[in-house]
C-alpha cells in the first residue's frame, strides 16, 4: 500500500531539471521529523517547508498497487498536442515526506513501461531501489549518510552541522546550495546573499532558488 499526500503536475522548482515539467508525487511520511510543529524543534530535520501528514492533498490517497499509482501519476501528464517533439519525456518526481520510505522497484519499473523517467528527492538517509534516473540528495545535519552517490546533491543552506565542505568530494554531478526558506524568515534576503556569497568563493556550488514559490506556480 502506497500513501500519497498529493500529486499534481508543475514544473519541477529546484536544481539541475528547474523549470521541467513534471508531475509531482509526495508521499506521506518521513523519517526525520513526524510532521507535527510540536515536534519541530526536537526532530532531525527542524526545517522543512513541507506538509507531508495523511492523504488528504490534492489527488492524494492510497493506492493498492504499483499499476494503480502510475496509472494516477500517467493521468496527471497532459495529452500530447502534436506540435510537441516526441523526445519530451513523461516526467514523475517522488518527494515527501521521505520518498524512499515508500517508493519500490515495482512502482519505477511500471512508471518506465508506462513511459516515464523517475526522479526522487531524498535526505539521502535511506537505501535506494534500482531503476531512478534522476537522485537528487539533500542531506539533513550530522544524519547519516547512506547515498553517497547521485546526479545532484542540493544542500539547503546554511545548516551549522551540515557545512558544504562536508559534501564537496562525494560522486555527483551537479552541486546546489538552496537558501533556507522557513517562517518566519520567508525568502530572507540575508540568507540567499550568504548563500550566493558562497556560491561565488566555491565556484563547484550553484545556486538553487525555489522558483516555485518564486513564480507562485505551486
Ligand atoms: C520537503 S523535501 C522532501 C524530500 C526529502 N525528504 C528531502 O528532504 O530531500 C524536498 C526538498 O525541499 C528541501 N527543503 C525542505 N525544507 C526546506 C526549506 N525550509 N528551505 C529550502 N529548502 C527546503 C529539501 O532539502 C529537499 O531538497
Ligand atoms: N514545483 C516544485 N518543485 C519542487 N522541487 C522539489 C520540491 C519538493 O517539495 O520536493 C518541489 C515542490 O514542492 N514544487
Ligand atoms: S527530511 Fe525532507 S521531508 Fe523530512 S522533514 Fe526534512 S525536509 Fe521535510
Ligand atoms: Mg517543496
Amino acid at each position: 500500500m502506497y500513501q500519497v499526500k498529493e500529486a499534481f503536475y508543475t514544473l519541477q522548482g529546484e536544481g539541475a531539471q528547474a523549470g521541467r515539467a513534471s508531475v509531482f508525487c509526495r508521499f506521506s511520511g518521513c523519517n526525520l521529523w513526524s510532521g507535527r510543529e510540536v515536534d519541530r524543534t526536537t526532530a532531525k530535520c527542524t526545517f522543512c517547508d513541507t506538509d507531508f501528514i495523511g492523504t488528504n492533498g490534492i489527488n492524494g490517497g492510497k493506492f493498492a498497487t504499483a499499476e494503480a499509482l502510475a496509472q494516477h501519476i500517467a493521468a496527471l501528464w497532459p495529452a500530447p498536442t502534436g506540435s510537441e517533439k516526441p523526445k519530451a519525456t513523461p516526467y514523475v518526481v517522488f518527494t515527501g515526506g521521505e520518498p524512499l520510505l515508500q517508493l519500490d522497484a515495482a512502482l519505477i519499473a511500471t512508471l518506465h513501461s508506462n513511459g516515464f523517467e523517475v526522479a526522487v528527492e531524498t535526505n539521502g538517509t535511506l537505501a535506494p531501489p534500482p531503476g531512478i534516473d534522476w537522485l537528487c540528495v539533500s542531506p539533513k545535519g550530522n544524519n547519516p549518510l547512506a547515498v553517497t552517490h547521485g546526479d545532484e546533491l542540493k544542500l539547503v543552506y546554511p545548516q551549522a552541522d551540515a557545512p558544504p565542505e562536508q559534501f564537496s568530494s562525494l560522486d555527483f554531478d551537479h552541486f546546489f546550495l538552496q537558501p533556507m526558506d522557513l517562517a518566519p524568515l520567508n525568502q530572507d534576503k540575508t540568507t540567499v546573499a550568504e548563500t550566493t556569497a558562497y556560491c561565488m568563493a566555491n565556484p563547484q556550488w550553484r545556486l538553487s532558488l525555489q522558483m516555485h514559490k518564486l513564480a507562485g506556480f505551486d
